[in-house]
């Protein structure tokens, strides 16, 4: 084609040498299309993955889905949420979860430093992680796959610290100090309550610093140290969540490991309810983001990474894909509970395994009750069903319970089931969690201590 068309172009004369020329380019043009295509719808359809507006189904990527994954669980950051949607995701995709050996409790021993040896033995090797821990990366890896995806997810620190001050207002020495259990009164002079080496410090002071492995108490004037621990925290996460973009983090969450928009449907689990939290009076977040001022740094910094990232797979774009997430989260909760299920306080949960963990009298944590005649989804009637929705307002403490047993079961060894799973196993769907009245096996295991 190029050697015709130099032949034709020395032989015309000026002006229609111009329009040949034209002419020609139009040509390659044509037969470049012709030629790449296929590349070419490829692009399109790589564009339309990311901002398709159609059924999630259509939106399934190209690329398998990533499986091996490392989620730190932060404290009092919608990590309950996230890690909820990773174990029904490991359910789905018959993936080993790491779990805490035993004596670890449901943590991974937290507050120590994370050991590979906290991780039961018939979990291993595992493909996700996500239990609580205090992050030690070289020892994660001694348990994770080499190709395995870090992430973790912070939350503004003046109110996760609110979060923090209620519910843990009577383990944290700091807390239990001050009088009338007041956060006003804490933060007029902290350092009047704080005490490094007290149990359960870490709760009182800079607890992203403390989660992710640095030093809780470092001073906050020593912007090396700081500029250091962010640089090792972005060579080591792929994606570091925002609470408070919540749906946003989901979006990047999904294009990172080409999961399906299914994979990442959720409810909000472990929230206070209104009667157990408390607006913040005008002063009180400078305070609290000026003593926590580690952790201020560190959100600030993620909190202007995650706008960058979102803003580079495009605003518009990731706006569609929040809409289509919520609209199949809403067709979900109306399948499972016939619409937004209703908050409840733990006591009024009827099934006690759905009650989630109290941590004292003082704070409130609400949950869901699984309604006998909600759990038909679409085509997929029965116990799949059923099992979709059960496990979608699982506490924490028990679904890592039950995912041991299963995953023991597995793993071929003897041992008799929870009676959680015998429950699961043995009742008729629509009936499982009428009779069953045992406490839930946290608080059981609190009122022995
Ligand atoms: N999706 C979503 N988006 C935003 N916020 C959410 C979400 N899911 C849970 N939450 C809130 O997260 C708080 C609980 O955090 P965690 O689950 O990390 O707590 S814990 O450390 O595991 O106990 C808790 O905050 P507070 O209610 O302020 O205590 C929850 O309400």
């Amino acid at each position: 084609f190029m050697g015709v068309s130099s032949v034709l172009l020395f032989q015309a004369p000026d002006m229609s040498r111009k329009k040949l020329f034209l002419i020609l380019v139009a040509m390659s043009s044509v037969s470049l299309l012709l030629h790449h295509g296929s590349q070419f719808i490829w692009t399109m359809k790589a564009f339309k993955v990311g901002c398709s507006t159609q059924a999630s189904s259509a939106s399934k990527s190209t690329r398998p889905k990533h499986t091996s994954i490392a989620f730190l669980k932060t404290h009092k950051t919608a990590s309950t949420t996230v890690q909820n949607l990773l174990f029904r995701f490991a359910e789905r995709h018959n993936v080993t979860v790491a779990l805490p050996f035993p004596a670890c409790d449901h943590q991974f021993c937290y507050p120590r430093s994370f050991s590979s040896r906290f991780v039961h033995p018939y979990t291993v090797p595992p493909q996700i992680i996500t239990n609580h821990m205090r992050f030690n990366y070289s020892e994660v890896r001694r348990v994770m796959p080499n190709d395995t995806v870090y992430i973790t997810i912070l939350r503004e620190p003046a109110s996760m610290f609110e979060s923090l001050f209620s519910y843990y207002n009577q383990y944290c020495l700091s807390f239990k100090r001050v009088p009338n259990g007041s956060l006003e009164t804490f933060m007029n002079s902290p350092w009047r309550y704080y005490r490094a080496g007290d149990k359960d410090s870490m709760y009182a002071h800079n607890t992203l610093t403390y989660d992710l492995g640095g030093d809780k108490d470092h001073l906050a004037t020593d912007a090396a140290y700081m500029k250091a621990f962010i640089a090792e925290i972005e060579r080591i996460f792929s994606l570091v969540m925002i609470s408070e973009y919540f749906d946003e983090s989901l979006v990047l969450l999904r294009h990172l490991l080409s999961w399906d928009l299914e994979d990442v449907l959720y409810i909000k689990l472990n929230m206070r309810a209104p009667s157990s939290k408390r607006r913040l009076s005008k002063d009180l977040p400078v305070k609290i983001r000026n003593w926590n001022a580690l952790d201020t740094k560190l959100y600030d910094h993620f909190n202007a990474t995650l706008w960058r990232r979102l803003t580079e797979l495009g605003l518009s774009c990731v706006a569609k894909e929040v809409q289509m997430l919520r609209s199949a989260q809403d067709r979900l909760l109306r399948g499972c509970f016939g619409g937004i299920p209703q908050l409840r306080p733990a006591a009024q949960i009827k099934n006690k395994e759905l009650r989630p963990w109290q941590p004292s009298s003082k704070v409130n944590i609400v949950g869901y009750d699984l309604p006998l005649n909600a759990s038909y989804l679409g085509k997929e009637p029965g116990i799949k069903s059923h099992d979709l929705c059960l496990k979608l307002i699982l506490p924490e403490v028990q679904y890592s319970q039950l995912l041991l047993q299963s995953q023991t079961l597995r793993a071929g060894a003897v041992h008799k089931p929870h009676p959680f799973q015998r429950s699961l196993r043995d009742s008729p769907p629509l009936m499982r969690y009428q009779s069953d009245t045992r406490e839930s096996p946290r608080i059981a295991q609190k009122k022995a201590m």
